[in-house]
């Protein structure tokens, strides 16, 4: 339960008052006194704005909900696009303009690479993300469905050789196409070593190879005739080969490769937001700690793995001997992001002089802010930003006013902290069809600090569903994928970020693979997102970025963007098409797995977000595969059933029975944690299950289809029964 300190007309939880007080501000060249001054002053101002911002966002959907309802037999769309444009859906656009963000770290600004996201209240998970800049390319392909199983290759518990064997083959050719030899093949290499400040490789006849592209050599350890690595770049990415013949793999290698290390994650994203379950002080706290440790160098987390104490650090940097002699210095760790909470939340961490909660972005803003200073100072072990830069991504925002709203707030926070102006650059989730539709107005408020543009397809798809609830029952889950306005979402984005002047200043970065387990099939797609236009897109786990990584190295991505300028199109009309089915005749079969899909998923995710405070999970749909869920793959399940059953497609008691029924397979897959509190049979004792109703139940009545508002409010619950 909150203990409140009073701090002028302030009431700060205690944990909160103390973490800031004597972890956060110390160091920060920011006065206690001041800090909480401002910090009011700051609230007074600017809560009053965030509030006004939500009751237009109810305004809007109210209006879309009537409008809607007003033409159920038809509409043409030019009418339907002129009412957009009367209510300010559609803003008028803004004069052309190019970005002029400065001080962008290089990770950002030139370097096309994945982007990995982590939910920063798990400090082992946080340390594993920052760490994963560097990833053993021989582990990513060995522990994963990218070497298929057939032939003697099972994965197994203890090392298979022919599985072993096709790793190496599967790398090396990677090498031919990255870092190609003069007429040959690296697997025909049998010593690599450094001659007359060049690469020089020995084939198993005796002759010599140097790489097509000489330059692309650059260091080595160990002596020259006799390295231990070798460091190579491709596309601006670096990859290692690993040099040991006593090694247990580079012994049975003719070079003696004991391993290839690729350059991974270049950034990584903290998340506070999505993948985080945080709903009072002490989890902001746990949340705001990790975070300050990230940006320190000294975050640690010790953990029991394969029955060995682990203690797991942030890496440091990677010194290499330079072909001349000299030293270069590569990053050991990703360039990282912190992703704000949204608009939406309040937190009951800090009270206003109303006895209010405080707008949760605005707390996010100021604290992430203020821990990333120390970044700024040199305080800690390591640099996270070169550039000077503190690197905020700001989700779910609706339209142009909020971001400018986002952009003023990070004037103020500015200020408050003592930070140049733009010190603090934003991210801008292109996750919402309000920003879709006015991306460039969107862009233009945060001109001066806007580092990326990413399409968040996931928030997206639930904020599709539920803008347009009322004009009727949407098309299959699945179907989404492949439907006119998310396809032309993803173009217009990235039409509107070329245009716009990203290049050279920002990414263009696309979503999640959110099927972690199936890398054969990322494998496959993903390069799709590069030659789409991105230059950076997400994944789930470091072994994700390490595979994704190979990616930037087939595919030129600065060519591919300076292609897709030469046809910039408007894609408003495509985008506006509403995935309404055009049918509803589905079987009952489909409806029937629609259903179970949907309630799997939802039930899955929240028993672990609501009883264990788990904001990221692992959950298996239908078919057993595991899924990553979070807040926004949840908005789209919860939305998805609640348009459903608004449209008569399913009735209430279909989906109450296919809910318990569910129910009992999510307790099924969780029978061996010993923590796990069953939701069957007695369901109405369960607060978990009682979120997911409530989701489902009260969906077309949630703020633009979020569930943060029901998670919160269930999670809290819990805590407080516990508390007792
Ligand atoms: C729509 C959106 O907003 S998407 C953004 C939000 N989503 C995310 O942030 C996804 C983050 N990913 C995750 O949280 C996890 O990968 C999950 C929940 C999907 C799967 O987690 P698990 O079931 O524990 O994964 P699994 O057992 O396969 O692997 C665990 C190992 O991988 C590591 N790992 C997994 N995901 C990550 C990650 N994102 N970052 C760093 N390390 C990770 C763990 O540290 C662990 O390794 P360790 O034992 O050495 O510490
Ligand atoms: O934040 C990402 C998304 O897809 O939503
Ligand atoms: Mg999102």
């Amino acid at each position: 339960m909150s203990q409140y300190v009073d701090i002028g007309n302030l009431k700060v939880d205690q944990a909160l008052y103390e973490f800031i007080v004597s972890e956060a501000l110390p160091e920060s060249g920011v006065a206690d006194g001041q800090f909480w001054s401002d910090f009011e002053t700051l609230l007074n101002e600017w809560t009053p704005a965030n509030r006004f911002l939500l009751e237009e966002r109810k305004t809007i959907q109210n209006q879309l909900d009537t409008w809607y309802r007003d033409h159920s037999t038809g509409y043409e769309f030019e009418e339907y696009k002129g009412f957009l444009e009367e209510i300010g859906y559609l803003e008028p656009k803004v004069d052309d303009f190019k970005i002029t963000s400065e001080n962008v770290d290089h990770e950002i600004a030139h370097q096309a690479g994945p982007q990995l996201v982590v939910p920063v209240d798990n400090a082992r998970y946080a340390l594993n993300a920052a760490n994963a800049r560097f990833g053993s390319l021989y582990d990513a392909l060995y522990g994963t469905d990218v070497i298929s199983e057939e032939d003697g290759a099972e994965r197994g518990s203890s090392y298979n050789p022919v599985r072993g064997e096709k790793v190496v083959a599967y790398a090396k050719e990677f090498l031919d196409r990255a870092v190609p030899l003069t007429g040959s093949s690296h697997k025909d290499a049998v010593t690599y070593k450094v001659t007359d400040e060049n690469l020089v490789v020995t084939l198993s006849d005796g002759s010599e190879r140097k790489l097509a592209e000489p330059e692309k050599f650059k260091g080595y350890h160990g002596l020259p005739e006799d390295p231990s690595a070798i460091l190579l770049e491709n596309h601006g990415l670096h990859l290692e080969i690993q040099l040991d013949p006593e090694h247990p793999i580079g012994k049975g290698d003719p070079a003696g490769v004991k391993d290839i290390l690729v350059e991974s994650a270049t950034t990584t994203i903290m998340d506070c937001e999505d993948s985080v379950a945080a709903v009072d002080a002490e989890d902001k706290v746990r949340v705001y700690k990790n975070l300050l440790g990230l940006m320190k160098g000294d975050l640690t987390a010790s953990f029991n793995k394969g029955g060995r104490e682990v203690t797991r650090h942030l890496q440091p940097d990677r010194s290499y001997t330079t072909p001349d002699g000299g030293e270069i210095v590569l990053k050991g760790r990703s360039l990282m992001f912190i992703r704000n909470v949204g608009h939406l939340m309040t937190t009951p961490a800090i009270l206003d002089r109303n006895g209010e909660e405080v707008p949760e972005g605005i707390v996010d803003g100021i604290v992430t802010c203020l821990l990333a200073k120390h970044d700024l100072l040199q305080n800690g072990k390591y640099q996270n930003s070169d550039a000077g830069s503190i690197y905020i991504v700001k989700p779910k925002m609706h339209g142009s006013k909020e971001v400018a709203f986002a952009n003023t707030l990070f004037n103020r926070i500015e200020d408050m902290l003592g930070l140049d102006r733009y010190t603090v650059k934003i991210g801008v989730m292109d996750e919402e069809r309000r920003t879709t539709l006015n991306l460039k107005n969107c862009i233009h408020a945060v001109k001066e600090r806007i580092v990326f543009i990413n399409t968040g397809f996931l928030d997206r798809t639930g904020d599709e569903i539920h803008t347009s609830m009322e004009a009727g029952a949407m098309i299959r889950k699945q179907e989404m994928k492949t439907s006119t306005w998310l396809h032309s979402y993803e173009q217009s984005n990235v039409n509107v970020g070329l245009e716009t002047g990203l290049i050279g200043k920002a990414q263009i970065g696309k979503g999640m693979w959110a099927m972690p387990e199936l890398m054969n099939n990322m494998m496959e797609q993903k390069g799709g997102q590069l030659k789409a236009g991105a230059n950076t897109a997400w994944v789930p786990s470091p072994t994700a970025a390490s595979l994704h990584a190979l990616h930037y190295h087939d595919i030129n991505v600065k060519a591919t963007q300076e292609k897709l300028m030469e046809n910039i199109t408007d894609k408003i009309d495509e985008i506006l098409q509403v995935p309404v089915a055009a049918s509803t005749d589905w079987n009952e079969q489909e409806i029937h797995e629609e259903l179970e899909n949907n309630a799997q998923g939802i039930l899955g995710y929240v028993v672990r977000w609501v009883n264990h405070g788990v904001g990221c999970s692992k959950v298996p749909d239908i078919n057993n595969i595991g899924l990553m869920e979070d807040r926004a793959t949840l908005r789209i399940s919860s939305q998805h059933m609640s348009n459903w059953l608004h449209h008569g497609i399913v009735t209430k008691e279909q989906v109450e029975k296919t809910l318990r029924k569910m129910a009992k397979v999510v307790d099924e897959q969780n029978a061996d944690d010993t923590q796990y509190r069953p939701m069957a049979p007695d369901y109405d004792q369960s607060i978990a299950y009682k979120a997911a109703r409530d989701l489902i139940f009260d969906g077309t009545k949630q703020p633009n289809g979020y569930t943060e508002p029901i998670l919160h409010k269930r999670r809290r619950e819990l805590k407080e029964k516990a508390f007792i």
